[in-house]
């Protein structure tokens, strides 16, 4: 098991991207000359269209794509040295996970221990131990025997969760945690995320939901083939750099103040959370103007 973390104990650098360029078998160059620091003890958003890399910048930190130039880095080490300590655990995509294998919740969790056991994957008390706190930290202990295929999206997601947990990944990397789950069960991963924040962890998540993003997340990362802009999320979030990395696609919608009873909101929607900006710049002061 890994070593218990202190913030005092914990390196800087939690993940270290360094002109980091993946190109597909086919060709496809899907992220180039990409670079950004994320510090331990921080929750970092990965924001971009559909297509702009953010899978990819997951896959190449969890060593499942090659990285033909540049140099990613993990808690200061090289990728190939975190993984084998068991360092990084990955929350993938619903879509990327086969649900019709016949593997009970419990099981899937345990898988989180493998890295930590020897060949024989003979599970100690430890493992059980670990397997049964992160079951009970996502509130699915009572469904431990259910297959996986039975449980609701947000319960599925949970189950993953609870996968990173049980391993004790220090960097959680989470493709769209979010995506199908109700708002409940997203106010339940965003505490969680932050108690982990609060244990020194590191946790880089793409979402589309643009609207949570100020409120739980200290980082922002904005992603569009390579790396638009990268820093706290007070300063990265700001509307002109998300019009850059959305482009067209971002709707944007100014609420008159008449309608209100306040000053103009901007509206900036990539998906089902909504962007609030009560405080837009005086341009684009006309009523109700939408862009699709
Ligand atoms: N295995 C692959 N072989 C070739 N091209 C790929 C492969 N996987 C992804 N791509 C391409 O690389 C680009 C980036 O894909 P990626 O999945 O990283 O995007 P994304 O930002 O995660 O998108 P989304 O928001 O839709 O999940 C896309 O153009 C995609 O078609």
């Amino acid at each position: 098991m890994n070593a218990p973390l202190s913030a005092r104990s914990a390196p800087a650098s939690g993940i270290s991207v360094t002109n980091a360029t993946v190109t597909y078998r086919n060709g496809h160059t899907a992220l180039r000359d990409a670079s950004f620091e994320i510090p331990t003890g921080t929750i970092t958003a990965l924001i971009g269209v559909n297509g702009s890399g953010k899978s990819t910048l997951f896959k190449a930190i969890m060593g499942f794509v090659r990285v033909a130039r540049g140099d990613i880095t993990v808690l200061g080490r090289p990728i190939e040295a975190a993984l084998k300590q068991n360092l990084v655990a990955y929350v993938p995509q619903s879509e990327d996970v086969d649900w019709n294998f016949p593997v009970l919740v419990e099981d899937v969790v345990m898988m989180g221990r493998y890295g930590h056991m020897n060949f024989l994957r003979i599970a100690t008390a430890r493992d059980r131990a670990a397997v049964d706190a992160a079951l009970e930290r996502v509130g699915m202990g009572a469904m431990r025997k259910r297959q996986i295929g039975e449980l609701s999206g947000g319960q599925k997601k949970r189950v993953f969760l609870a996968r990173a947990l049980a391993q004790d990944g220090r960097v959680i990397l989470l493709d769209e945690p979010f995506t199908g789950v109700d708002v409940q069960t997203e106010a339940a991963i965003i505490e969680l995320l932050r108690g982990l924040r609060d244990e020194g962890r590191v946790m880089l998540v793409s979402t589309h939901n643009l609207g949570s993003v100020p409120e739980f997340c200290d980082r922002a990362v904005l992603l569009n083939r390579t790396v638009l802009a990268h820093g706290p999320t007070r300063e990265t979030f700001t509307q002109a750099n998300l019009e850059r990395t959305f482009g067209g696609v971002l709707r944007h919608v100014v609420l008159d103040p008449a309608t209100v009873g306040s000053g103009p909101i901007n509206i900036l929607s990539d998906d089902e959370s909504p962007l609030l900006l009560p405080d837009p710049p005086a341009a684009s002061a006309e009523s109700a103007e939408a862009r699709p």
